[in-house]
């Protein structure tokens, strides 16, 4: 018996709502813009780790570093604590994903790996205990917790942490006719160093405007005014710091709006850009120019998305 589950991209913060806002992304051509974990049982030894995909030669070299073998220890770890065996498995990572790209490519790997893991015990675990190892992870990685794109990669959607009663994460109604253009210029931004940038303490107004745009911006969902949203998802909190680490963002903000699109911002951490619109030929125009112009190398890519409602999915027993 074997599981193989897929997770998707994720955009971090939304630019509205940092650390506490995601949504996951999947395009619209059907291309995997996400890690796969298959999970089968293994020989001898408790964990053996194979590693394929377009980015594989970026993962650490040594097998500890891995985040699909830490998850194992981690995954272990929890169902000691429930006094239930683990089984002798062999996983393999397809990273798909670019690393230190703003696309939660951590958390693809951090979920796919968790949620197989827990598929392939039969469900040991319920959904908050795993997320909540899977926050564990995405901190121990980025330097602080932060579930804006394991949660999404996880439940599928638009996902507000609400952190409270229990409760990490609850999904918030978003608009099924945007398309998301997500561009990847190709270069690296860990998530880390893009964290310790940011200042230790922020002026009145920018917590003030943060509070406004953010509650505006959940409203405008919550009220059906896709306008109102869009024009609320502004960034006083990362983006003014962290721009400066992607050559071309303010170019590229520029001529998406000009050519129509609702908003713009960085994704995560960055370098990705993600732009908002409701009309197809706009995306397709943005994607056009953002692959002419914001795409640095032969590594970089334009993807037209639409919201990953599913989150991680079984995507059957072989990759
Ligand atoms: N399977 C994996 N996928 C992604 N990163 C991994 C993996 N295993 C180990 N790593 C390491 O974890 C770190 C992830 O970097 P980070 O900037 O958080 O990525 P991202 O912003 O894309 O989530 C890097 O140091 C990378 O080498
Ligand atoms: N809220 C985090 C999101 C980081 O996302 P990543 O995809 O860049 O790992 C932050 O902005 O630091």
């Amino acid at each position: 018996m074997s599981v193989v589950v897929y997770a998707p991209a994720s955009i971090g913060n939304v630019s509205v709502g940092f650390d506490v806002l995601g949504a996951a992304v999947s395009p619209i051509d059907g291309t995997l813009l996400g890690d796969r974990v298959k999970v089968e049982g293994g020989g001898d030894v408790p964990f053996t780790l194979n590693c394929v995909g377009s980015f594989v030669d970026k993962l650490p070299k040594d097998q500890e570093e891995n985040i699909v073998y830490q998850s194992f220890v981690v995954f272990s770890r929890e169902m000691e604590k429930l006094g239930q065996p683990v089984r002798n498995v062999t996983m393999t990572l397809e990273k798909n994903m670019p690393i230190g790209s703003g696309l939660g490519s951590s958390a693809c790997s951090i979920v796919a790996a968790l949620d197989a893991l827990n598929k392939f015990h039969d469900e040991a675990l319920d959904e908050t205990t795993l997320l909540a190892l899977m926050g564990e992870m995405e901190a121990a990685i980025s330097g602080s917790l932060h579930y804006d794109n394991v949660a999404p990669c996880y439940l599928g959607g638009l996902q507000l942490m609400v952190e409270q009663m229990g409760i990490i994460s609850q999904e918030v109604p978003c608009f099924d006719e945007w398309y998301w253009v997500m561009a990847y210029p190709g270069i690296k931004v860990p998530t880390a160093e893009a964290r310790a940038i940011l200042p230790a303490q922020y002026r009145r107004q920018d917590v003030i405007n943060h509070g406004r745009h953010l509650a505006g911006f959940i409203h405008g969902c919550y009220s059906g005014q896709p306008q109102l949203a869009a024009s609320m998802i502004k960034d006083v909190v990362a983006e003014p710091y962290r721009e400066k680490l992607l050559p071309g963002f303010a170019e590229a903000r520029h001529y998406a709006e000009d050519a129509g699109a609702l908003a713009t911002g960085i994704s995560g951490s960055g370098p990705t850009l993600f732009s908002i619109t409701d009309d197809k030929a706009v995306a397709e125009r943005v994607a056009k120019w953002l692959e002419e112009n914001y795409v640095q190398n032969e590594e970089g890519f334009v993807h037209i998305c639409r919201l990953d409602v599913k989150g991680s999915t079984v995507t059957g027993s072989e990759l």
